[in-house]
């Protein structure tokens, strides 16, 4: 019998539940996980409240299936915890915080895969979006697509200045963001920016990004983290009701959205990605990144 994505959840988070405290960790710092070859890096600073998760999938952190359970379930973790409040999403790849999705996922798919990979983004897309910590992406480098998802799932995003670029760039491969991409990037930088961006495929320079709201700030590499963690202190004095409340009552139509039509939105992706013109546009995209190299 196939298992409810929240039987998988549960059976992940016990395979993974033992928490890791290394000899040398400062000992207000708990590890989820650490080792080196964990595909997300997570701790949670006792003293603090604040979780630290890195992506760690070298050498883009494109998000397959694995990473994205991985991801799902170290945040369902975290918001188990009651002392954890607040959270700072980024990459142990400085340079890169997000390629976006892994287009192997789509590149000649089975079906089964494609599915379950298409249900556990949407999961941690709810779960990311309606969080109830405080949120902030410290987005230390590229962030296109699905990374760009990612960081507008936070409350708050902090950019590295350089030659990064952020934004929702699926026509370029020739797909197409669905509604709930669409929704939250509506929701942060409003329709006409969206229209306008999501059409052309518009990949923002930081400077870009900044003037039309799609990040909130922009600092150099070095000073990304400590920015995120200033600016975790400021949200973390709000009382937690008073926000998660807020919160809640501004995004919960959004994702009440997609839950509503979930399982349409994954017949409809399954459909548009196995289409020969689809598979044609991502071969053809995938070419054109691995030409860049010669
Ligand atoms: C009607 C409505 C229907 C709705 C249907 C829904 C349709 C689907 C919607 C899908 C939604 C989201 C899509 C995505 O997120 S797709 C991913 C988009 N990502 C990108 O376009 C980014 C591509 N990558 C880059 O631009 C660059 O890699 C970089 C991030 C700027 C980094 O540059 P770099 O020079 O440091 O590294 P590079 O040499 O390019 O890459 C290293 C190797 O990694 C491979 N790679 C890069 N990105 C990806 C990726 N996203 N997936 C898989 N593989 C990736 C790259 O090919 C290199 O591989 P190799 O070393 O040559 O083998």
């Amino acid at each position: 019998m196939a298992l409810s994505f929240s039987a998988k959840l549960m059976r992940g988070v016990s395979r993974c539940a033992a928490l890791v405290t290394p000899k040398t960790a400062p000992t207000s710092c708990r590890y989820f996980s650490s080792a080196e070859n964990s595909r997300v890096l997570v701790n949670l600073n006792d003293k603090t409240g604040v979780a630290t998760m890195q992506l760690n999938r070298p050498p883009v952190n494109s998000l397959n299936l694995e990473v994205l359970t991985d991801m799902t379930i170290a945040l369902d973790k975290l918001q188990t915890e009651k002392d954890c409040r607040g959270m700072i999403l980024t990459s142990s790849s400085p340079g890169i915080f997000c390629a976006g999705l892994d287009i192997m996922e789509m590149y000649n798919p089975q079906e089964d895969r494609l599915r379950e990979f298409w249900r556990t983004l949407q999961e941690l897309w709810k779960m990311m979006y309606g969080s109830r910590l405080a949120t902030i992406a410290a987005i230390n480098g590229h962030s296109p697509a699905g990374g760009c998802l990612l960081s507008l799932t936070c409350d708050y995003r902090i950019m590295a200045q350089g030659k990064f670029t952020i934004g929702l760039n699926e026509t370029l491969l020739g797909i197409v963001a669905p509604f709930w991409f669409q929704d939250t990037m509506v929701n942060t930088v409003g329709h006409r920016e969206t229209e306008r961006a999501l059409q052309l495929g518009l990949l923002y320079s930081g400077e870009n990004a900044l003037k039309v709201g799609l990040i909130d700030e922009l600092v150099s590499p070095e000073k990304v983290m400590e920015t995120a963690e200033g600016q975790m202190q400021m949200w973390l004095k709000i009382p937690d009701f008073a926000r998660q409340l807020t919160k809640e009552q501004l995004r919960g139509p959004t994702v009440q959205k997609l839950a509503q039509h979930q399982e349409a939105d994954i017949d409809h992706f399954v459909n548009f990605i196995t289409k020969k013109a689809i598979q044609k546009s991502l071969e053809m995209y995938l070419n054109m990144l691995k030409q860049k190299k010669k």
